[in-house]
């Protein structure tokens, strides 16, 4: 459903992504993994649309996107939950919610959130009223990635959802992922550092270092020694 190729992409002269190639099928969940500052948030911001590529092609359910600002791409499937969650702590959880239908087209926003948001994270009908800014920073995640789901996308960006989320909401956060990718065939790219977490949900994975995947494959079949050569700092 993606396919980045030759993707160069930076900031004003500066050049951070040199030459990537990849790809997330349908269905999958692909982790993207690279030490800090590799560029791995950069990349996501040029699939969303908030940084332009200098050069490359991306391929999105068979078309290229060029130019297309960011509420384009989110009309057109493309949802992102960026790191550090950026909910609205003033509004509850259900504005926070009905926020996410703004990335649908005008004719199929409801007033109503899909039931399936709170089969998927319970905890976020038991607290509808409360407002984002009361919330632990696990529930503050689910919200985000809640409030990505609502527009039902078929590609999902998630940056570094597990950071700082205790054990438990790791774990409902996997499931949910996993459980999305199957049902909707959605396409997931996941950043994140959690390694375990990554090696425990993703299908595929790709490392991302000085410009370029240097290794990818399938999560089954990663090695120890590759890891720490691309990852250790
Ligand atoms: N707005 C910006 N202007 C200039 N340089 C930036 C900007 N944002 C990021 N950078 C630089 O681009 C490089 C890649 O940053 P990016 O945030 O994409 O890395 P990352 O792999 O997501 O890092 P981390 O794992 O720490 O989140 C870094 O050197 C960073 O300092």
């Amino acid at each position: 459903m993606l396919h980045v190729s030759h993707l160069q992409a930076g900031y004003d002269e500066t050049i951070i992504l040199r030459d990537v190639d990849f790809e997330v099928p349908k269905g999958k969940i692909v982790g993207l993994l690279g030490r800090n500052g590799v560029g791995k948030t950069t990349l996501m911001k040029v699939l969303m649309g908030l940084l332009p590529m200098k050069n490359g092609n991306i391929q999105y359910e068979g078309k290229k996107l060029k130019k297309e600002r960011p509420e384009h791409r989110a009309r057109s499937g493309i949802a992102y939950v960026p790191q550090g969650r950026e909910i609205f702590s003033d509004l509850t959880i259900r504005e926070n919610l009905l926020l996410g239908m703004e990335a649908l087209p005008k004719s199929k926003r409801s007033a109503n959130i899909p039931e399936e948001i709170f089969t998927w994270f319970p905890v976020l009908k038991e607290m509808i009223d409360r407002k984002g800014g009361d919330l632990s920073g696990g529930q503050q995640q689910q919200l985000a990635i809640a409030r990505a789901l609502i527009s039902n996308p078929k590609l999902l960006l998630l940056d570094e959802p597990m950071e700082g989320i205790q054990p438990s909401i790791v774990q409902l956060i996997q499931d949910v992922l996993v459980q999305i990718a199957k049902e909707k065939e959605m396409g997931i790219m996941l950043v994140e550092h959690n390694l375990d977490a990554v090696l425990s949900c993703a299908d595929q994975f790709y490392i991302l270092d000085r410009g370029r995947m240097v290794m990818s494959g399938s999560c089954d079949e990663i090695k120890e020694e590759d890891l720490q050569r691309h990852l250790a700092v």
